[in-house]
């Protein structure tokens, strides 16, 4: 029985994780190795709270409620109780492999492991683990507490049992699955992402300017963001790394990331999270940067 999920990474997704988990009655550890992340995400997570406060969506005593369900810490160790433990940390595999040694070792021997990883092999995180069969892939979509989907992958290893406890977690946080197999990027990324570097080779050749390129997707597509906001928005670091595992992993030149994506990750611009990507956040509106 799921009671305690423990959360790796207080990033947007982390945090988005940490929101919808508590929301729903969990109680919920929150782990980061800087002390500033993880008081900068309760705040955050305490600011969309709010916000479905205002448009009716939850009550102020459900706010207070789920915000005290959440603790924050820089203590690996306080991952033990969990049930559950969501790696949510930058798309880098070695980052991953690295945190899932540290973890292992602290965790209940029955507990179960799972990444929101965006692209990468669930099968090949899993045998960084002491239990690649109660090891998966939780993928959640940003915004988290908007976004109705979430993927469920499985590694090769992966029982039924931490499959079907999965799925009556993300039933739980009233999501829908869809199961994708553990392919690069599985089904949303596979599709999303080609078409947002698409859009960014469509920026690099002079077809179009930022603002007209998200102002056709916009009116012309119905995309509810242009794709470029939409890259600013995942973060252009993370962009980066998902088309490198689908150039690898499918070994397809169709995949190659854009040069001015890499140079927009090289420069650190890495979209809203670091000030500043295809568009620049620091004034009071974005303007674009092209
Ligand atoms: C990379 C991966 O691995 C996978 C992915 O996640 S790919 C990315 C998938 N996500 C998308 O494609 C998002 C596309 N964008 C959208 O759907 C919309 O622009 C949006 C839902 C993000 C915002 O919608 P909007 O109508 O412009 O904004 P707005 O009216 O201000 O907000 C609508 C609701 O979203 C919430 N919201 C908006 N941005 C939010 C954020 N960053 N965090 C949390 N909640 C947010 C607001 O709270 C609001 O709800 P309330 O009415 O209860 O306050
Ligand atoms: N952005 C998106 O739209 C989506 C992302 N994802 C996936 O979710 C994961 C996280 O992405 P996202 O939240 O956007 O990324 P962020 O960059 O917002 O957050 C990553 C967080 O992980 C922290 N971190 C890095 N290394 C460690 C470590 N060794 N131990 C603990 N914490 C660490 C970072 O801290 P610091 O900054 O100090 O390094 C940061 O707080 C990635 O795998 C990504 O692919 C999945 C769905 C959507």
């Amino acid at each position: 029985m799921i009671k305690t999920i423990g959360i790796i990474g207080a990033g947007q997704m982390g945090c988005g994780i940490a929101h919808v988990s508590a929301a729903a009655g969990y109680k919920v550890q929150l782990y980061d190795i800087a002390a500033d992340r993880i008081e900068a995400g309760l705040a955050t997570i305490n600011g969309n709270l709010a916000r479905q406060v205002s448009s009716g969506k939850m009550s102020d005593e459900d706010r207070k409620r789920a915000l005290a369900l959440i603790k924050g810490s820089v203590d690996i160790n306080d991952l033990s109780q969990a049930d559950l433990v969501i790696e949510a940390v930058t798309e880098d595999e070695t980052v991953k492999r690295k945190i899932y040694g540290q973890v292992c070792p602290v965790m209940k021997p029955d507990a179960l492991l799972a990444t929101n990883t965006s692209s990468l092999s669930i099968t090949r995180l899993a045998s960084a683990t002491d239990r690649p069969e109660r090891f998966m892939g939780i993928h959640f979509m940003n915004p988290v507490p908007v976004m109705k989907l979430v993927e469920l992958v499985r590694g090769i290893a992966t029982d039924e049992e931490t499959f079907r406890a999965a799925k009556e977690f993300v039933a739980h946080l009233d999501k829908t699955v869809t199961v994708a197999e553990d392919f690069p990027a599985f089904i949303v990324n596979r599709i999303l992402l080609p078409m947002i570097n698409e859009a960014i080779y469509t920026l690099y050749e002079g077809v179009g300017t930022v603002d007209a390129i998200d102002t056709a997707m916009k009116l012309g597509a119905n995309h509810p963001m242009g794709p470029l906001q939409l890259a600013d928005f995942i973060g252009l670091d993370t962009c980066l790394s998902i088309m490198q595992v689908l150039h690898d992993g499918l070994a397809d030149s169709k995949y190659r990331p854009c040069p001015l994506l890499v140079k927009y990750v090289e420069a650190g611009w890495l979209g809203r999270k670091s000030g500043r990507g295809f568009y620049d956040y620091r004034g009071d509106v974005p303007v674009p940067t092209r």
